[in-house]
């Protein structure tokens, strides 16, 4: 595994870009324009002063010559690992596994990271699903080394072994699990998300008494409104709509809320504003 595709350059497409990057890989890394790709590079180049600044990083790697930018999805044919981060919306996914399915090269290994699309139904799209797995990796990439790796229904133990390995070589562990939508982390977390926010829409608490409760009396290191300002609330709606659409259960719906603050474009830590405001 020597060159990586990076699709998707938001949040996590700009985090595993920076991990892979800072331990030596080649990554290409590829989103629909370049005005996004020109504002990743910024973001990624803030993510490297950090890490040295305050992790001590001692990478001797700078991030951004390692990594090449473009919109030409095309690209990916050289690839032996390619990671997509693309919009948790599973129409734009599925669109997009059409064009991978063009370019792929039959070797290649594809990993979805996602927050709760199913694997085996993008893997469905592509020419070898058995080479096909989901990395759900966590945010912000380089400070959350494990990960869950998730066995699609063709998934084989190879692909999982090669992905494992990879992961490894940039201080990284997977945890594998079965292929269902929100998978463990997410299945779990987005209901006490949406929870907490159905508390805040019911005036039961403000928000910062609500996340106080998880830190102080659970030990969160984070409240779930923090945590959801974190992921993005459009992520956080999305991935939502995803579950509902999934399991056809209703105990996914949105809080009214969350689906106000995402249209009134308060998306969280990315937009300067969520649940609580950030420089
Ligand atoms: N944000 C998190 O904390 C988090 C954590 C784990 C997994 N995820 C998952 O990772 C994926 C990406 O999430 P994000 O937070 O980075 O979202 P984001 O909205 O920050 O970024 C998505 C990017 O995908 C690009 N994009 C959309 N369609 C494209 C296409 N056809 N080709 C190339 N690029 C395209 C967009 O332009 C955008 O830059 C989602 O599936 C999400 O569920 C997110």
């Amino acid at each position: 595994m020597k060159k990586l595709a990076v699709i998707g350059a938001g949040v996590m497409g700009q985090g595993v870009s920076y991990q892979f990057a800072k331990f030596g890989y080649q990554v290409t890394l590829i989103d629909l324009s370049d005005e996004v790709l020109e504002d990743a590079k910024k973001k990624i180049k803030n993510i490297e002063r950090l890490d040295k600044l305050l992790h001590k990083s001692k990478s001797t790697y700078v991030a951004l010559d390692q990594i090449t930018c473009t919109t030409d999805l095309s690209s990916i044919s050289s690839a032996d690992f390619i990671i997509e981060n693309v919009t948790e919306n599973i129409k734009i996914k599925e669109t997009l596994y059409q064009e991978i399915a063009k370019y792929i090269s039959n070797d290649a290994l594809l990993a979805v990271n996602t927050s709760a699309v199913s694997i085996t139904r993008l893997a469905s799209f592509l020419p070898q699903p058995k080479n096909i797995m989901g990395i759900h990796f966590m945010n912000p990439v380089h400070l959350k080394p494990t990960v869950e790796v998730i066995r699609g229904f063709h998934t084989t133990e190879e692909t999982i072994n090669t992905t494992q390995t990879l992961l490894q070589s940039v201080e990284m562990e997977g945890v594998v699990v079965n292929d269902y939508p929100g998978f463990i982390s997410n299945r779990v977390l987005m209901l006490t998300v949406n929870e907490a926010i159905f508390s805040l829409q019911d005036g039961v608490a403000d928000a910062k008494s609500i996340d106080k409760i998880f830190k102080q009396c659970f030990g969160h290191t984070m409240g779930p409104l923090e945590t959801a300002d974190l992921i993005g609330l459009d992520t956080i709606l999305y991935t939502l709509d995803v579950l509902v659409e999934s399991y056809q259960d209703t105990k996914f719906r949105p809080a009214p809320l969350l689906k106000k603050m995402v249209d009134a474009g308060l998306h969280g830590r990315k937009s300067g504003e969520g649940f609580f405001k950030y420089n």
